[in-house]
C-alpha cells in the first residue's frame, strides 16, 4: 500500500503541490489524471522518492520514506519499477542490454541477469527482439522494452509517467493490455499518471484528480466517471462520455427536433431505462432516439440517450411529472 498523508512539494516559492493524502491499495491501477503542470510527475516522483516533498509523509507498506537514506531507499527502490513516456532506454545498449541494465546495477550473478532479463522479454512478447537495438524498433515495441526493464527486478509496484503519450490509439491499446495483463497475472499494483481520460476510463479501478497542486477528487473509477463531484473532473469526464446536450449541441438538436427532449442517464445499476419504457407505455407516449452514447467504465456501461417524445400534450404533461419523481426516486 502506498500512503501519501498532507504531501506538499515546493520549488523555490512556487508549491507544486499542497497537501495531497491519498492511498493505493494494493492490487490495483490507480490513476492520476491532471492537465499539464498539474504535479502529476511531481507525484509519481515522490513514491519513489525521486523527489523528496516539503512536507508531510510517504509510505510504501507501512514504511516512512522522506527520512530514509539514500543507501536504505535504495533497497525499497527496488520494488518500484517505472516507465517513461520517452522510453528513455540507452541507444548504445541492446533491447537485453537495456532490460538486463537494473539487474546488473543491483549486483546479481551474470547467469540470473540474462535469464530474468529474458523472461521480462517474453512476458511483454518481445523475446525474438533480445539482440536488437532500440532504434530498429516501433515505438510500442520500445516502450514494451521499457516496461520489461520496469519489471526484471520483479517489482510490487509499478510507476507509469504518460506511458502512453508518445504511442498512437492502437499501439496505446496493446500497452494498456500489457498494464492489465501485469497487474493481474504478475499481482503487480499500478500507478499511473496520463491527461487521457480514456486511459482512466479503460484500466483503471481507483483514480484521482489533480488541478493546480490539489487533489481535487478521488475514489472507485466508476463512480467518479458515473458522478464527477469536482467542475475539472466533469470536464474530463465529458471528453471520453457523451453528456446532458447543452450550448450548440442543444441548439442544433432543437432545430432538428421540436418536440420535447428528455435526457435518461444509463448507469449499469440503475433502472431509470427500464423505468422510462413502463412510464412511456402507461402514458401512451412513444419515443425517437436523437442523441447520446454509451460506453465502458472498466468493464461496466456508462452513459446517457437523449430522446425526443412524441404523443398527446395532456399526456406528455403527466409523463414528465411522473418521470421526475422516479428519477428523484433512483438518485
Ligand atoms: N524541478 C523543478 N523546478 C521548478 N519547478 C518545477 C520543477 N518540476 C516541476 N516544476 C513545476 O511544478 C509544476 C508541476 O509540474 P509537474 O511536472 O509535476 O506537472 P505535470 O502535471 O506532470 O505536468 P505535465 O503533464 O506537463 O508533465 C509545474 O508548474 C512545473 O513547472
Amino acid at each position: 500500500m502506498i500512503e501519501l498523508v498532507e504531501v506538499s512539494k515546493e520549488y523555490g516559492d512556487f508549491r507544486a503541490l499542497d497537501r495531497v493524502s491519498l492511498t493505493v491499495p494494493d492490487g490495483g491501477i490507480f490513476g492520476v489524471i491532471g492537465h499539464s503542470g498539474a504535479g502529476k510527475s511531481t507525484l509519481l516522483r515522490l513514491i519513489n522518492q525521486l523527489e523528496r516533498p516539503t512536507a508531510g509523509s510517504v509510505r510504501l507498506n507501512g514504511t516512512e520514506l522522506t527520512g530514509l537514506s539514500e543507501r536504505r531507499l535504495r533497497a525499497h527502490r527496488r520494488e518500484i519499477g517505472m516507465v517513461f513516456q520517452q522510453f528513455n532506454l540507452f541507444k548504445s545498449r541492446t533491447v537485453l542490454g537495456n532490460v538486463a541494465y537494473p539487474l546488473r546495477l543491483a549486483g546479481l550473478p551474470r547467469p540470473v541477469v540474462r535469464q530474468r532479463a529474458l523472461e521480462a522479454l517474453e512476458f511483454v512478447g518481445l523475446g525474438e527482439y533480445a539482440k536488437r537495438h532500440p532504434e530498429q524498433l516501433s515505438g510500442g515495441q520500445r516502450q514494451r522494452v521499457g516496461i520489461a526493464r520496469a519489471l526484471a527486478n520483479s517489482p510490487k509496484v509499478l510507476l507509469s509517467d504518460e506511458a502512453t503519450s508518445a504511442l498512437d490509439p492502437e499501439t496505446t491499446l496493446e500497452v494498456l493490455d500489457l498494464f492489465r495483463r501485469i497487474n493481474t497475472e504478475l499481482g503487480v499494483t499500478i500507478v499511473l499518471i496520463t491527461h487521457e481520460m480514456d486511459v482512466l476510463r479503460r484500466i483503471c479501478d481507483r483514480v484521482a484528480v489533480l488541478d493546480g497542486g490539489r487533489l481535487v477528487e478521488t475514489g472507485d473509477a466508476y463512480r467518479v466517471f458515473a458522478h464527477p463531484q469536482h467542475p475539472t473532473t466533469a470536464a474530463f469526464v465529458r471528453s471520453v462520455l457523451p453528456d446532458r446536450p447543452a450550448g450548440a449541441t442543444l441548439t442544433r438538436l432543437r432545430g432538428r427536433h421540436t418536440g420535447q427532449l428528455l435526457t435518461v442517464p444509463f448507469t449499469h445499476d440503475g433502472d431509470l431505462g427500464r423505468g422510462l419504457s413502463r412510464l412511456l407505455r402507461e402514458h401512451r407516449l412513444d419515443f425517437s432516439l436523437v442523441h447520446g452514447g454509451i460506453s465502458e467504465v472498466g468493464s461496466l456501461p456508462l452513459g446517457s440517450l437523449t430522446v425526443e417524445l412524441h404523443g398527446d400534450e395532456a399526456d406528455l404533461t403527466a409523463f414528465l411529472a411522473a418521470w421526475e419523481r422516479a428519477e428523484v426516486l433512483a438518485a
